[in-house]
């Protein structure tokens, strides 16, 4: 499998196939072409110096009479740990925060206002060791953690909405461990927390050992620029995840990742752009860069080695739009930020043209009708919950309300 020596399926085609062949591979693999967005001569020449890579992109969608263009640009961030993971905790914390806070710059100068880091961003992707210490002391709050003050004042200082995935610890619910992200407003306040809802068990991703499938259902959050949710890694495996996250009206559905090439790089392509598809939204999957070295070797009791290495995380952070269209990937081998525009008009057009939705959405106003009217359900594996017109799937983290 390739390491950092093979750049990207992009360079690998623009290198070896003829620009005629090219463009016609390029049509169907990646549909109808994205425009280069002009940025700032001097955005590039700052990502240069910090040695991260820049692209930006735009979707178009139909001019409408009657709706103006929902014009806004998505900043995606991926990058690799910049010390060791031997090295003290709050270094290595601090170390990241100046990483990010340089490539936010740029995103500023890019014009854009909703950015979203990688999974866990804070720390190494230690829950293949299965070890507590140290790895836990870089859970933080999610309401008044270090890493959620120093988002605040990056939204405020940017007037830019921030989705920091992190390792949460909730203080006030018995100190226990979940993986979230935290979504922070262009204002500065805390819009709200969605926590991850499928917990892997796969390879050497042991973090059930650490936390619990998420309690908070499928949350979409208002904010000025549009209606976003967070489907955190694993969880772009589950069509339904996707699936609540539309049906609950996100126009934009992020998808903060930390995954490896042998395991999921021929997945990564199809499944958050498929979902695009299938929930007439914008998905914008991102992934993380480089290897991580543990000091203990350890093993995940499937005949592999002891090794202290959880594999190769191969970024290609891409956004896929709802008519199937999207944009080349980052580079698989460097930090990056991929700056998008989208015009969310284009969510309504596509689905009046396919309607994918439309079932689902009927149906559930008829559950809701049929639980107000007379609490008297008649559903299969769906439980009526105490409120009266909540229903849980036994199944899956489904919820309707
Ligand atoms: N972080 C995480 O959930 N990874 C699991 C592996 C995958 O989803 O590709």
């Amino acid at each position: 499998m390739a390491g950092a020596g093979f750049e990207s399926l992009e360079r690998c085609l623009e290198k070896h196939l003829p620009l005629t062949d090219l463009q016609e591979v390029k049509r169907i693999l990646y549909g109808k072409e994205t425009r280069k967005l002009d940025l700032p001569s001097r955005a590039f020449e700052a990502a240069s110096k910090g040695d991260f890579e820049l692209q930006g992109y735009a979707f178009q969608a139909v001019a409408e009479q009657q709706r103006r263009p929902r014009t806004v640009r998505m900043g995606l961030v991926q990058n690799r740990t910049p010390l060791p993971a031997d090295t003290p905790v709050v270094k290595q914390v601090t170390a990241l925060h100046r990483r990010i806070e340089a490539i936010v710059e740029v995103a500023a100068m890019c014009g854009v206002n909703i950015i979203c880091f990688q999974e866990a961003w804070t720390m190494p992707f230690a829950f293949c060791t299965r070890e507590k210490l140290p790895w836990t002391e870089f859970a933080e709050s999610a309401e008044d953690g270090p890493t959620t003050k120093f988002c605040q004042e990056l939204a405020r200082k940017h007037d830019m909405v921030v989705v920091s995935p992190i390792l949460e610890r909730d203080t006030e619910h018995g100190d226990i461990l979940w993986n979230t992200a935290v979504v922070i407003s262009n204002s500065g306040a805390i819009l709200g927390k969605t926590r991850k809802n499928h917990i892997p068990r796969v390879g050497d991703f042991n973090e059930s050992t650490y936390y619990m499938e998420g309690n908070l259902g499928h949350p979409v959050f208002q904010t000025q620029f549009g209606r976003i949710a967070v489907n955190i890694c694993y969880g772009r495996h589950h069509p339904l995840n996707w699936l609540m996250y539309s049906i609950n009206g996100a126009e934009v559905i992020f998808n903060p990742s930390a995954t490896i090439g042998a395991l999921s790089e021929s997945l990564w392509p199809i499944e958050a752009r498929n979902a695009a598809i299938a929930n007439h939204c914008f998905t914008c999957a991102i992934n993380r860069v480089g290897e991580e070295f543990f000091p203990n070797e350890f093993t995940s009791g499937d005949g592999k080695k002891a090794h202290r290495d959880f594999g190769y995380f191969y970024g290609s952070s891409y956004v896929a739009a709802p008519d199937g269209s999207r944009t080349p990937g980052l580079s698989r081998n460097r930090d990056g930020l991929l700056v998008t525009e989208l015009d969310l008009n284009l969510c309504r057009q596509v689905n009046d043209i396919w309607g994918f939705k439309d079932s689902w959405n009927s149906s559930l106003i008829r559950l809701d009708l049929k639980a107000l009217m007379s609490c008297e359900l008649d559903l299969g594996n769906w439980r009526l919950l105490p409120s009266s017109v909540s229903l849980e799937c036994p199944f899956c983290p489904l919820f309707l309300h």
